[in-house]
């Protein structure tokens, strides 16, 4: 049938209007995207542009995403045993002796069960140095291997992220010194939602550093609230690693890469759960501020900079509490 030019022209501010339609839609951009690691560092030039591009958007618009092809899955899975071996194959007297002792603690535990959180938690400096409990025997080991897997891919991921924000491979390893980075595990175990108190398993929070790897053995639970305002649900397939943007890496981009906000909800959790959440953070004696390369008139300084362990200390917390100072940083605005 032939169209005629009234009709023709109909159709174009339809589409037009689809098209812009389809542009306020975020609905569609609330799926976390999932970045292969090999093809970071394909050969084949036109597969490594795509991925890095690829990897600079999920870093810019959702500051998180699903890595695969990073560390082997029996070395995923032997973690996420030694995990589950800790807390079962230990009585909670055991744990308690890593309760706090001073500020310098390199292993701490705690168990928390109030409306602002429900998990048992232990934290674990692992670099420069590795602690880790030595009961039960598979814990060490295991979580040791998973960490070593996770160092090196931490190395590449800093190359490649280097690499998106047009900066020579190197810049963020010297930047953060992550040879002597300050990286600390946090292994979670949530109840089940009918022996919680309240539905919160950890109240909405981002975290310092560079970025956190996390790892789960069940879905549901962990949520990061995207850029639209919307809170998503953690879906990790299996053997896929979480990485979401750290605190650091947002003041260092002067706000361009943004630390990812997340929270655990106990509301359908009909199992318990465990995760383990890895900061990789600059040395301490890393000083961070935004980079030149990230200021100009439109955007002013947003942070003001100090050392990694200052900002970890800001709040009166411990090194090894690992808590933001993001809040505390902001340069407040001038008009
Ligand atoms: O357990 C989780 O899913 C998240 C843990 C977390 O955010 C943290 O330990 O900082
Ligand atoms: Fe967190």
């Amino acid at each position: 049938m032939a169209h005629s030019v009234e009709m023709l022209g109909q159709e174009c501010f339809d589409l037009k209007n689809k098209a812009i339609a389809h542009l306020h839609d975020y609905s569609f951009m609330d799926e976390i995207p999932t970045i292969d690691y090999s093809l970071l560092f394909s050969k084949d030039h036109n597969e490594r542009a795509n991925s890095l591009e690829h990897l600079g958007k999920a870093c810019q618009d959702f500051g998180c995403f699903y890595l695969i092809n990073g560390v082997e899955e029996r070395v995923v899975e032997g973690a996420l045993k030694g995990i589950s071996d800790y807390f079962v194959l230990t009585n909670q007297e055991e744990r308690s002796e890593y309760l706090k002792k001073n500020s310098m603690d390199r292993i701490r535990w705690y168990l928390r069960s109030d409306a602002g959180e429900n998990r048992e938690n232990l934290k674990i400096v692992t670099h420069p140095e590795y602690h880790c409990p030595s009961k039960p025997d598979s814990c060490k080991d295991a979580i040791g291997e998973y960490l070593k897997g996770m160092h090196e891919v931490e190395l590449g991921l800093a190359k490649a992220i280097s690499t998106t924000l047009g900066y020579e491979e190197t810049y963020i390893e010297k930047e953060f010194k992550l040879e002597a980075g300050f990286d600390v595990a946090t292994l979670n175990l949530y109840p089940p939602s009918l022996q919680s108190k309240g539905s919160t398993g950890l109240a909405e929070h981002t975290d310092p550093g560079f970025f956190v790897s996390l790892i789960q053995d069940v879905n549901g639970g962990l949520q990061v609230l995207s850029h639209q305002g919307n809170w998503i649900t953690v879906n990790l397939p299996r053997n896929t690693i979480f990485i979401g943007i750290g605190d650091h890496l947002e003041i260092l981009t002067n706000g361009k890469y943004k630390s990812h906000i997340h929270q655990v909800i106990l509301d359908n959790n009909e199992v318990k759960r465990i995760s383990m959440a890895t900061l990789h953070g600059p040395s301490l004696d890393t000083l961070v501020a935004p980079a030149p390369g990230f200021i100009n008139d439109s955007h002013p300084p947003t942070y003001r900079g100090m050392t990694y362990k200052e900002s970890l200390e800001l709040n009166g917390f411990d090194e090894i509490d690992v808590q933001s100072s993001l809040i505390q940083l902001q340069v407040p605005l001038s008009f």
